[in-house]
Parts: structure tokens; sequence; C-alpha cells
């Protein structure tokens, strides 16, 4: 009996200690694959983990982001290897840094003369190749942000479609406001969506419209998902929708270039008129790849974050009676101090939107809609002491800046008045980015968010049907039930 006894607890420790080898073995395998060929390099690489052979750290990642503690992946990095704010791991399928703190987030997205644009490749298949986070040159792409940050950017350029916006968003509002139970985001990504249409293509009929954002959503759903490209995966429904976009958009393409050759009169002048027009230094025209990249990715990036934004500053709002009330008598204000023969809001009154404008940045920084942005070292660099490897990919980790404790106090707390006074110091609010690949629509975002406030407050409440609802972090924060709920006019201003 007792040798069977020490024969059994001989076996278990046997197969304890087998297992604890084969998982350290297994965890040694991307730092072997990776860090091997460094030399000395890879002793000054930052602290942290290379995770799993193949899947790297994507599962804790994809975990902790199917959560309901998404900072968990991030903490999880700072309890086992300190607050060295930069830490390795193998993400997306590449060797990454990833970047916490404020000073050397800020160096990596200044800094171009090291870092690229380094987007996982699954990534850049969905938004293109030709697109600007693709493999367009430096010069190119600063020629054609440009060309196309140009009508977006500064509130007087923007000035010509204040109209357009007020338009629409006093129509949906109204309509909505009819319909009893709405999906609030789902509306308001339509809105958004036919705003930027409206600023790229002159507008496209209704059907056109709708086809092509509910393409955009599966798009976007295949974007920080794992890259498996199997039927009933969300990569492989992303890739289809955008083969969808590329073939809506070649039609739209075509039948532009035939009306230019045509006698028919000349269109408006919208940004896909100027992508047609433009010529670089050697008089060489866009092809139509890099045209339809280029819509691809603005009517992407121009319509989700702005949709998401403002059903968080709605609902915020909303949970925050005495919030909802200051900005409402501010607009009360601005609408009572007009002229009686003023018909609209007008840019001057949007500048004097000062709590407003709080309540936008506060829920700027408590969404983070682009929670990390991703960019490659062009060369070995060094940064706060440690080596980030030329090729290496480096993960800019914006949430963890915008939630930290230190820099703003409580910071899950939705606070719009913490901005009194307050200018952030540098690299700790970067709600759109910075540096040359800074968001060219952050004046629009705002401008557009800002209506709808306006109007909003003025006339209307919203009521959440599940206001305790699970949220979803991936591929940006939101309810589950895409805020479920039911706009109700309550005055008449
Ligand atoms: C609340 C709304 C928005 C947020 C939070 C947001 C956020 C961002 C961020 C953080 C970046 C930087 C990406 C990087 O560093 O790699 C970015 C880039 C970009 N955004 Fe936005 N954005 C918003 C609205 C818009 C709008 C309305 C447009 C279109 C007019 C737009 C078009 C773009 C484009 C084209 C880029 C790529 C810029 C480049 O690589 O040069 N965004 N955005």
């Amino acid at each position: 009996m007792e040798n069977y006894l020490e024969l059994s607890w001989g076996l278990f420790v046997a197969i304890f200690a087998g297992l604890v080898g084969l998982k350290w073995l297994l965890r040694s395998v991307n730092c072997w694959l990776y860090e091997s060929n460094l030399g000395e390099k890879r002793f000054s690489l930052p602290p942290g983990d290379m995770g799993w052979p193949l899947i790297g750290n994507m599962w804790s990642f994809l975990r902790a982001f199917k959560s309901s503690n998404p900072d968990s992946f991030i903490s999880s990095f700072v309890s086992r290897f300190g607050p060295s704010g930069l830490y390795k791991a193998l993400m997306f399928g590449n060797p990454s840094i990833i970047v916490t703190v404020p000073e050397a987030c800020k160096r990596v997205l200044t800094d171009d003369e090291y870092f690229k644009p380094g987007w996982p490749s699954s990534t850049l298949k969905l938004i293109g190749r030709k697109s600007f986070i693709g493999s367009i040159t430096y010069e190119e792409h600063k020629r054609l942000r440009r060309l196309t940050a140009a009508p977006v950017n500064g509130h007087e350029a923007l000035s010509i479609y204040v109209g357009y916006i007020e338009e629409n968003v006093k129509l949906d509002l109204e309509k909505w406001a009819g319909m009893g139970q709405i999906e609030f985001l789902t509306e308001l990504r339509r809105l958004t969506f036919r705003i930027i249409m409206h600023i790229f293509l002159s507008s496209e009929s209704e059907q056109v419209m709708e086809a092509l954002e509910k393409e955009y959503t599966t798009l976007n759903y295949g974007v920080r998902a794992m890259a498996i490209n199997l039927p009933g995966f969300a990569y492989y429904k992303a890739l289809k929708a955008r083969k969808h976009l590329v073939a809506i958009f070649q039609t739209i393409v075509d039948k532009r270039r035939e009306r230019r050759t045509d006698t028919q009169p000349t269109l408006k002048k919208d940004m896909m008129e100027a992508l047609l027009d433009t010529e670089d230094e050697n008089g060489r025209r866009l092809d139509d790849e890099e045209i339809i990249d280029i819509l691809v990715m603005y009517l992407n990036a121009g319509h989700e974050s702005s949709g998401h934004i403002t059903m968080w500053a709605t609902v915020f709002l909303q949970e925050h009676p005495e919030v909802f009330q200051k900005a409402k008598a501010e607009q009360e204000a601005i609408v009572r101090n007009r002229p009686p023969t003023q018909n609209g809001l007008t840019l001057k009154e949007v500048r004097q939107m000062d709590y407003l404008s709080k309540v936008i940045d506060e829920t700027l920084r408590v969404v983070t809609f682009s929670f990390v942005v991703f960019r490659e070292a062009k060369a070995d660099v060094n940064i706060s002491g440690y080596t980030i490897p030329k090729g290496w990919r480096v993960l800019v980790w914006f949430r963890n800046i915008h939630h930290d404790p230190e820099i703003y106090p409580d910071p899950k707390e939705f606070n719009p008045s913490r901005w009194d006074g307050l200018t952030p110091k540098a690299g700790t609010y970067f709600p759109f980015g910075a540096g040359s690949r800074m968001c060219p629509g952050n004046d629009l975002a705002k401008l557009e968010i800002a209506i709808f406030l306006h109007y909003f407050l003025l006339n209307y409440e919203f009521e959440r049907y599940n206001p305790g609802c699970g949220l979803m972090y991936l591929p940006h924060q939101r309810p589950k039930d895409n805020c479920l709920g039911k706009i109700k006019r309550v005055s008449q201003l």
C-alpha cells in the first residue's frame, strides 16, 4: 500500500513537473523565434511576455476585451512586469511593443523619422493597401492628406456643411420621435454616414446609402477580430463586405469618369471630383484603386466614430441630469440671444458652446473610440532606455492614458467639469491622435456632435430600454443592444 502511494505521488509530481516544463517551453517559443536574432539588443527590450506559439497574446487580449473589464489586459502587464510603460508582446501576428505612458506615446506618434504606420495586415486587407494606412509613400500621404483634409478641417472650411448637417439632424430627430423603439446607435450611424457621403460624393440615393452603411458595419466588426478567413467568422464576413463596397464604389467612379468625358454639365465640386482632378508633380493622376481605397477609408473613419461618440454623449447627458440641465441652459441661452431674423445655427454660436465642448471632450476621453493605434519602427530606436527593434510593431495604447487615475482622478466618472481651466499636459489627451497622422476629421466630428446635441438638448429626451445592458468593446465601445430606446419630444424651441 505504502509503495503504491509513493508511486502515485511520484507520478503526480512527474506529471506536474512535465506540465510546468511544457508550459515554460511553449511560452518560450516566441521569445526564441523573435528575440534570438536580435543579439545584444534583446537584453534591452522592454519587459513583457510573448504569449503562446502562433496566437501570442491575442487570447488574453480578446478575453479581456470581451469581458466587462478590457483594462485587465494592460493591468496584467503592469502587475507582472511593473510600471515600465513599455511592454513586449506578440499582437496580431507581429512582435510588438505596447506603449502605455504619455511621454513615450507622444514620441512614437510625432517621430516620423523612426516610425511609420504599422497596422496589422488583416486590417490593411479590409481598409485597402492604397489607403493612408497602407503602403503609400510618406510624400504621397502628405500630398493626399493635404488635398482631402482641407475641405473637412478648420471651422471656416466647414461652414458650408452646417446647413446640411442641421437640416438632417432636425429631420432625423423628428422622425425618430415618431418611431417609438429605435436602435439609437444604428440610426446615428446612418445620419453620420449621410453627412460624410454628402461631403465626398454629394450623396447617393437613400437605398445606395443604406446598403453601403450596412456593409461598413460588417467591415468594422472584422477590423479587430481574429483574422480567420473561414465562413461564419467576423473577418470572413468583413472581407466580403469590402468586396461589395469596392464594387459599389467602382460603379460610382466609372459613372463619374464617364460623365467627365461627356458634354454633361460638371457636377458639384465634392471630394470625389477633387480626387479625380488631382495630379502629382509629374502630372500623374490617381487610378481607380487609389481613389476607391481612399473612399473606403474616409467614409469608414468619417461616420463610425462620430456616430458612436454622439450616442455616448447623449447617453451620458441623460445619465447625469445636472450636466443635462447645465448643457441645456447653455443652448437655450444661445437661441435666446440670437437676432429674431436669424434662422438656424451659426459657426460663431457653435464656438460659444463652452460647456458643451467640455461634454464632448469628456465623452471622447471616457470612451476613447480609438483605444489603440499601430506603428512600425523603421530602424532600431531607444525610448526610455528600452530598445524597439526595427520592424517591430508599436501599439500606442491611448485608453490607458485616458483612464490613468494619476492624470484624470476618478477616470471612469463622466465629469465635464474636470475640464474647467484644464489644458491637458502634452501626451495626456489623444482622442484624435497626434503628429502627421492626427485625425483630419476632428473639426468635422466635433461640429456634427455639437449640432446634434444642440437640437437634442433643446427639444428632446432619450429613454433607454435596457439601461443596464452590457457593453461590447470590440471593435469599439457600445451597448450590446446598440442602445435600444425611445426619443421623446419634450418642447418646441
Ligand atoms: C469622434 C470622431 C473621431 C475620432 C474619435 C477619430 C479618431 C481618430 C484617430 C485617433 C486617428 C489617428 C490614427 C493614427 O494615429 O493612426 C484618426 C485618423 C483618421 N481619421 Fe479620424 N476620428 C474621428 C472622426 C473622423 C472623421 C469625421 C473623419 C472624416 C472626415 C475621420 C477621418 C480620419 C482619417 C482619414 C484618418 C487617417 C489619417 C492619416 O493616416 O493621415 N475621422 N481618427
